[in-house]
């Protein structure tokens, strides 16, 4: 039955060879995909709404939005908006929501002094909502860039990022946000041997429940961008992250990194940024097992948002498209922007 590809050009027309009507094939992979319901029945995997943490913006002010210029339908929240965003996402059945705040600049300084502020923007987000929304899971940062007036997650001192130093506050930082009822505490600074300070610290509180996911893979990424407008570090920023954020060259480095943090203690690990680092997710998920995550980071979300509005692509299947291709790296969850969007569609859908 088989035919080589020298007789099929030979051949003078292609209906009188019985293998163009019938190759002969016992494994015909399209059956499979022939219609909906067989495609759902042999689906691998799915994405529903438990797989979603929801990132929003915090600033001052009260009963307002300001939106992020290069977020295009992402909005900076007052304490009383994000109590808003909260009971959204609690209605929608969106697990979890990380916080990062907007810190007005003349509370920035050189060490980040408002990270340590029981009454800072993001302590009384975390007590709001959880008054107005008890069973929300609700995620916060420990680093400084927020904080500082040169916009690094660590001190500096002499054009250097200071580890153990930094260390010593970002547990510190921890301790405040636990404080003030963070269920998830996520260091994004990249300093090494954070994790195993920041557990024994919380440990030592009395915070023993309080769970860490460690951006342990965190890449010092251009996809950044407009997150560091959103928070306003993107032009007070001195110089790069590539002393403490990673190479993105660099793959088994990232199992390096983990490694560490499972040792140290982290409950759950996180890849950022998230599509053009599937490969680090696969592998982080293969080697260690733990819930694993992904940061669909703030330059992924504008790619995909802008050329969405421009007409270009179609934004409602990308988004649902890249989300799903998390899912198939191994991803547990998925930070997104897009998460109250997808949410909805979810649900409409259901
Ligand atoms: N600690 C900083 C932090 N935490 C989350 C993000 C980026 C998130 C995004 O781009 O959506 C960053 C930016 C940075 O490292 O400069
Ligand atoms: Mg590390």
């Amino acid at each position: 039955m088989s035919l080589s590809p020298a007789r099929l050009r030979s051949a003078p027309e292609a209906e009188s060879l019985p293998s163009a009507r019938d190759l002969g094939l016992a494994t015909r992979l399209r059956r499979n995909r022939k219609s909906d319901w067989s495609r759902r029945l042999v689906r691998e995997n799915t994405l529903t709404v438990d797989d979603l943490i929801w990132p929003i913006f915090l600033m001052e002010g009260e009963a307002k939005r300001a939106p992020v210029a290069s977020m295009p339908g992402v909005e900076r929240l007052t304490v009383d908006e994000a109590v808003r965003a909260a009971e959204r996402a609690a209605a929608l059945g969106i697990p979890a929501l990380a916080l990062f705040p907007y810190t007005d600049p003349d509370l920035r300084d050189a060490t980040g002094s408002e990270a340590l502020n029981d009454a800072n923007l993001v302590c009384r987000a975390l007590r709001a909502i959880r008054s107005a929304v008890p069973n929300l899971g609700l995620v916060t940062d420990v680093a400084l860039d927020p904080y500082t007036s040169h916009g690094h997650d660590g001190l500096l001192h002499d054009d250097r990022i200071l580890n153990d130093e930094t260390v010593e506050i970002l547990v510190r930082q921890a301790l405040v946000q636990a404080e003030a009822g963070a269920d998830v505490i996520a260091p994004s600074d990249m300093m090494d041997g954070r994790v195993g300070a920041i557990r024994a610290g919380l440990d030592l509180a009395g915070f023993k429940d309080v769970q860490i996911m460690s951006y342990a893979a965190k890449y010092a990424s251009a996809f950044y961008g407009p997150f560091r407008d959103a928070i306003g570090t993107a032009k007070t920023l001195s110089g790069d992250k590539r002393t403490y954020q990673m190479d993105p060259a660099n793959g088994l480095e990232a199992l390096r990194e983990a490694a560490l943090d499972v040792e140290e203690g982290a409950d759950m690990l996180m890849v950022k940024p998230g599509l053009p680092y599937l490969d680090i997710v696969y592998r982080l998920k293969e080697t260690f097992g733990l819930p694993t995550y992904a940061y669909q980071v703030s330059g992924e979300y504008a790619m995909i948002e802008g050329a969405a509005r421009a007409g270009w692509v179609d934004g409602e299947r990308i988004m649902l498209e890249s989300l799903m291709a998390f899912k198939r790296a191994g991803a547990d969850g998925i930070l997104t922007y897009f998460a109250p969007r997808v949410a909805t569609l979810l649900a409409s859908r259901s």
